[in-house]
């Protein structure tokens, strides 16, 4: 885990300066090189899809290469989620131009996929497993790069394998102005899908681990 930690800050200062740079061709080309050969050091195994990499705990839910949360992902900010004192669950993150949409806010695809990670997380922490069915977001502001914001998500019903849930986004000095409102409902796919879906994955070790099980709650910390 301390080297799959490693790997992903060193990729994601890269990403960044990578994204921030102004250095020119010449320092871009070396970089390449350089970034070519950390590739070929990477490529001398690889994980099939399907088969979950070692560090991962499909029980606790943790996934370290997940694109939101994922200690190893370059792409990941990485978000640290938390179960809320006042509902649902949280997360604080500072976001740079790797997520850049307008010039200095964020890209209102990347809140797509935070709020989609954060009600799905909400949907979990409260022991309701279930895939994105509906995603709706209200862009009430921008919301700025290079501040700290706060994430929200929580479980408004639940009525059978569907689970409705919202979430927001907002600068940690202005909680109560909201600048992303989400809505989405997720649904615990049918049994048949379910076996369509996740009948081939595996742990490392070559076990079935199907996502959704009840322990799967546990995914978020205290
Ligand atoms: C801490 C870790 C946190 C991790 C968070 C991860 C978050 C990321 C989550 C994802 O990205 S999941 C990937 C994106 N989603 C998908 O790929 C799902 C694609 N869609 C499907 O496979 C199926 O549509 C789905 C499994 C969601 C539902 O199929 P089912 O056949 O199992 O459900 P069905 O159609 O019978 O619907 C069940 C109930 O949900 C309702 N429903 C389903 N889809 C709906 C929809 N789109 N809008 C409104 N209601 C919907 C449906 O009306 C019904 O309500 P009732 O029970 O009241 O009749």
């Amino acid at each position: 885990m301390a080297a799959v930690t490693e790997l992903g800050t060193a990729l994601r200062a890269l990403v960044d300066a990578s994204v921030s740079t102004a250095v020119g061709p010449e320092e871009l080309r070396a970089a390449a090189a350089e970034a070519r050969r950390a590739t070929a050091l990477l490529e001398a195994d690889r994980r099939p899809p399907g088969r979950l990499p070692p560090l991962d705990d499909p029980v606790a839910f943790r996934r370290v290469y997940s694109p939101v949360t994922g200690v190893g992902s370059a792409v990941a900010p990485p978000l640290t989620l938390r179960g809320d004192p006042a509902g649902g669950v949280r997360a604080e993150a500072t976001l740079g131009l790797l997520y850049e949409g307008p010039p200095g806010y964020l890209h209102g695809g990347m809140s797509g996929l935070l709020m989609d990670h954060l009600l799905g997380a909400a949907a979990i922490h409260a022991g309701l497993w279930g895939m994105t069915a509906h995603l709706e977001l209200d862009y009430r502001g921008p919301v700025p790069l290079g501040v700290p914001l706060v994430l929200r998500g929580w479980v408004e019903r639940n009525a059978g394998r569907r689970t409705d849930v919202a979430g927001s986004i907002a600068a940690a000095d202005a909680p109560d102005r909201v600048l992303v409102q989400a809505t989405g409902i997720f649904v615990t796919p049918r049994a048949e899908k379910m076996d369509a879906y996740f009948a081939t994955v595996t742990d490392a070790a070559g076990r079935h681990t199907p996502p959704g099980r009840p322990t799967d709650a546990t995914a978020v910390q205290p």
